[in-house]
């Protein structure tokens, strides 16, 4: 009885490290460890989520152990065979070759992120695979972040600070740099959840008139809080003076803020995105923010990413371009990585998870 508490102690130990320095261990150990399911960790998670799956005891895993570089695909094909779970980032693709990499023990995938587009849904499904993802944790640092972009793009801050500090600041002049203010205007959200919701209601207090969003219906709980107007897509592109997009990527929204819909915005409107790039076709971009067809544009996320340097999007002082940095405060990301590591480990224990898709 003595032995094997030790052992097992031992054995909570052990299953924290990565299955690369199971090596000299006792073979009692070993065979106790084998037991565990096996997980790989696509990449260094943060510390509160890599705590609670090394204090689990529950899984043994592995893990790419660096946050600057994704997993080769090579690498992530070889690692994944035979695991029982995979927790994953939103670099890697996880699709039909992904999953028949690993083979059939996989049973549970998680996600550490709300979006799911790098997920094959319908492959994971037929697989019976079940999928954890961080909905809800990251809305208030998202919403955050939105209202800075579509501040620092309505109002020039970053052309404004290249000019104070290269010599571009001469007098005081009474039309330079000018922008467009939120008082008095409407915003527009395309796809209507929480994080939209969360934007307007940082966004009201800057006397905003008129809230109007479009979805692929209207959503009476959600719009009710923040007072928004159900319209068409033609509406809300031909109304808004602010236009953030908040969909999630589907075949159904890929390219959906392209030429037509720009093409009926204002002059003076500015078109935010922080939800996906495949949203918008970057070439139309280009065209209705070099030609004025609109004021300017604020992205968070883009096609690729990282978007390279030499890209057309970076020439125009009109649009802001951040590396996709939304959920990105401390405590946000650990939050989500705690979300991510639970997940696993409550499919992993035949549990429901605590955010679950449906597939
Ligand atoms: O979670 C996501 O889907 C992101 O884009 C990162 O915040």
């Amino acid at each position: 009885m003595w032995c094997s508490r030790m052992a097992l102690r031992r054995l909570q130990r052990i299953a924290i490290a990565p299955l690369n320095i199971i090596g000299g261990l006792t073979s009692q150990t070993q065979r106790e460890m084998s037991t565990l399911p096996r997980v790989y960790v696509t990449r260094q998670i943060p510390p509160e989520g890599l705590k609670i799956l090394k204090e689990s005891g529950q899984v043994q895993f592995e893990l790419w152990d660096s946050d600057d570089i994704p997993v080769p695909r090579k690498e992530l094909l070889q690692k994944v065979k035979g695991v029982d779970g995979l927790l994953c980032v939103l670099t890697e693709k996880i699709d039909a070759e992904l999953l028949d990499a690993a083979g059939p023990n996989l049973k549970v995938l998680s996600t550490m992120s709300v979006g799911f587009d790098h997920l094959t849904l319908e492959e994971l499904k037929k697989r019976g695979i079940r999928v954890g993802y961080t909905p809800d944790v990251l809305t208030d640092a998202v919403a955050e972040l939105t209202v800075a972009l579509l501040l620092t793009t309505s109002r020039r801050l970053v052309e404004a600070t290249h000019e104070a500090k290269t010599g571009g600041w001469g007098t005081w002049r009474t039309l330079w740099l000018c922008g467009h203010e939120l008082a008095n205007s409407t915003v527009g959200i395309l796809g209507l959840g929480r994080i939209g919701v969360a934007i307007a209601e940082r966004l009201a207090p800057f006397k905003v008139k008129k809230f109007i969003y479009t979805d692929i219906a209207p959503r009476p709980e959600l719009a009710s809080a923040i007072n928004a107007e159900y319209v068409s897509l033609d509406e809300l592109a031909k109304q808004s003076d602010f236009l953030a997009v908040c969909c999630a990527l589907s075949p159904e929204t890929k390219e959906i803020c392209n030429k037509n819909l720009f093409s009926k915005m204002k002059n003076t409107s500015i078109f935010i995105n922080t939800s996906r790039g495949g949203v918008v076709n970057q070439e139309d971009l280009y065209e209705a923010l070099s030609t004025g067809q609109i004021a300017g544009a604020g992205l968070d996320v883009t096609v690729p990413e990282p978007l390279p340097t030499s890209h057309p999007l970076f020439t125009l002082k009109n649009c802001v371009i951040l590396p996709h940095i939304a959920s990105a405060s401390y405590t946000t990301r650990n939050a989500m990585s705690s979300l991510a590591a639970n997940n696993l480990l409550l499919g992993l224990r035949g549990q429901p998870m605590i955010k679950e898709l449906k597939l």
